[in-house]
């Protein structure tokens, strides 16, 4: 993305941001509260139209994109299955039957997420935990060429954890480009790319070591000692 601005309403929440995604390798973006990281992935999405700038993607597929699980509601009467299952629907249009392939792509995801046990379950009875797992398996039965994840890993134990961080390791093995905004900065560490903004302007971009150095880290938070 080349000079890329955004707002809601009057509210200036991304600045003249320029920014790589690396392909098939994982980029992490950091930053403090309101920095703008959800911003970014929604102007990625089609989401929120840019202000002003540009946006180029390699691919013609639809990017995926998991919300954060608090951005999905309790009360929607759905199973694990069918939440994975709505992933297909990038594929066939809601409310087709789905094809033998869609079936298979949707039990490896259950599968590479440890879920298969919940998968009759109602998706609103889950622990976060488990919810989150959902999330990414419909992510990922998206088969999108790009997938934004808005922090995956909050608040899960760390089995859980570990089951998504495989997950999308091996995704991108296959081949797929994850974005994903995340608050760990261990996480941000282990990524391949990182975009650490502050106040809606990318503060600095490249490996996740020389981005994240204790200086910027400091100046991002506003505090001394995170680094
Ligand atoms: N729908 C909205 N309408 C108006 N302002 C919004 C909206 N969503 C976000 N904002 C504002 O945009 C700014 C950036 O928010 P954004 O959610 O992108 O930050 P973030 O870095 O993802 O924060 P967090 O770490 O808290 O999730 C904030 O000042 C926020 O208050």
């Amino acid at each position: 993305m080349r000079d890329v601005s955004a707002s809601y309403g009057s509210r200036r929440v991304l600045v003249d941001v320029t920014a790589r995604v690396p392909r098939s390798q994982v980029t992490a973006v950091v930053g403090a509260n309101g920095a703008g990281k959800s911003s970014l992935l929604n102007v990625i999405a089609g989401t929120l139209p840019p202000t002003s700038g540009t946006l180029r993607r390699t691919g013609s597929r639809r990017p995926a994109y998991v919300v954060q699980r608090s951005d999905v509601s309790d009360a929607l009467p759905i199973t694990v299955r069918g939440t994975v299952e709505m992933g297909r629907w990038a594929h066939r249009g809601p409310w087709r039957r789905l094809t033998a392939r869609d079936h298979a792509v949707v039990a490896d995801c259950l599968a590479r997420l440890d879920i298969r046990d919940l998968a009759e379950r109602q998706l609103g009875a889950l622990s976060g935990g488990q919810r989150q797992r959902a999330l990414v398996a419909q992510g990922l039965a998206q088969e999108a060429e790009l997938l934004l994840l808005d922090e995956p890993g909050a608040g899960l134990d760390l089995a859980a954890q570990t089951r998504i961080e495989d997950a999308l390791a091996q995704a991108c093995r296959d081949g797929v480009t994850v974005l994903r905004v995340t608050h760990d900065l261990d996480v941000a560490r282990r990524a391949d790319h990182c975009l650490l903004l502050r106040d809606g302007r990318l503060v600095a971009e490249g490996l996740p070591e020389a981005v994240l150095t204790p200086e910027r880290v400091r100046a991002a938070w506003g505090v001394p000692d995170l680094a």
